[in-house]
């Protein structure tokens, strides 16, 4: 041992490594107050004034129902990570919602960040987190398939509930995604047919042809089993297929996703990856490589 013990900084680091062991207390918290509905009973049509747990918990459960105490434990797990402010007063906790806390608000089209959170912590997907170190040991077979029997779109195919849970969390998330990026993002001249690869329901094309009216035609492109339930879009035709076999002709091909191999031989127009989709949003210069006249993969 280089130093001794007892010393803060060696004190500190048993602290941490602790702390990331429990980690996954964290989006487990954040998994139970969404499936318990706590921020649209907090914000109430806007109001969001502080509650205490006591005072939460008739409007998530049947009167007399519940635990206070444990529904308390949750809110203040969270509020230390930015969801809820705490609100403290007479000795009372009061929690209200923080704008982390309010993506999970459901709005006037139904949606919220809620469905994400779900899908994130599906069985499916918790089944596959312990099997992360065997992609060091073999990465031939993906966590996902090792745990489930078979790649994940594959399977969520198989359990019609996940992939509307998928489909729901992505409306959830690119509604305001796409809506924000169109403030700002001004590629689309000249395009009349845009294809959208792996556009889900629709929602990113639907938008797209709003706010550009010189687009005359959207090609939703998903998977068979998705598009089969994609609601009707005007000026969009929903195709089903695979990527990885054929992609429909257009000016265009937008694509948003947040993960996906083997996509060189497409010829790509926008591509947000990863997670740093805001951080692009919010730098405007960065929108330049999205031009859809460059036709680069980047
Ligand atoms: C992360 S979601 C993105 C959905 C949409 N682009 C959005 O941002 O809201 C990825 C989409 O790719 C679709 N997908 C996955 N594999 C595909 C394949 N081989 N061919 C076509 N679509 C595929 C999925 O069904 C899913 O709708």
């Amino acid at each position: 041992m280089e130093k001794e013990e007892s010393t803060e900084q060696r004190k500190q680091a048993r602290l941490a490594i602790m702390e990331l062991a429990n980690m996954i207390s964290v989006p487990m918290a954040l998994n139970a107050v969404v499936r318990l509905n706590v921020a649209d009973a907090i914000w109430q049509g806007g109001a969001n004034n502080p509650l205490s747990a006591a005072e939460i918990l008739p409007r998530l459960l049947p009167a007399g129902g519940g635990d206070a105490e444990n529904l308390q434990r949750l809110l203040r797990m969270l509020a230390s990570y930015g969801v809820f402010y705490e609100h403290l007063s007479a000795g009372e906790r009061k929690y209200s919602l923080t704008d982390v806390g309010k993506t999970l608000v459901t709005d006037e089209q139904g949606l919220s960040y809620a469905h994400y959170v779900l899908q994130h912590h599906q069985d499916a997907l918790m089944r596959a987190w312990p099997m992360v170190h065997e992609a060091v040991v073999d990465p031939t077979k993906e966590p996902f398939e090792r745990a489930n029997g078979e790649p994940a779109y594959g399977y969520y195919l198989k359990h019609p509930e996940m992939n509307d849970l998928m489909v729901r969390a992505m409306s959830g998330v690119s509604v305001p995604f796409i809506r924000a990026m169109l403030e700002g993002y001004d590629g689309f001249q000249g395009v009349e047919k845009l294809v959208d690869v792996g556009g889900s329901g629709g929602d990113c094309l639907r938008m797209i042809l709003e706010k550009h009216p010189t687009i005359k035609e959207g090609i939703n492109f998903d998977l068979p089993e998705v598009v089969a339930k994609a609601p009707q879009i005007p000026f969009v035709t929903h195709v089903g297929g695979d990527m990885f076999k054929f992609i429909p002709q257009g000016d265009a091909i937008f694509m948003k996703i947040l993960a996906i191999h083997g996509l060189e031989r497409i010829k790509v127009v926008l591509i947000v990856v990863g997670r740093s989709i805001y951080d692009i949003l919010a730098d405007s210069r960065s929108w330049r490589f999205t031009d859809w006249k460059e036709s680069k993969l980047y």
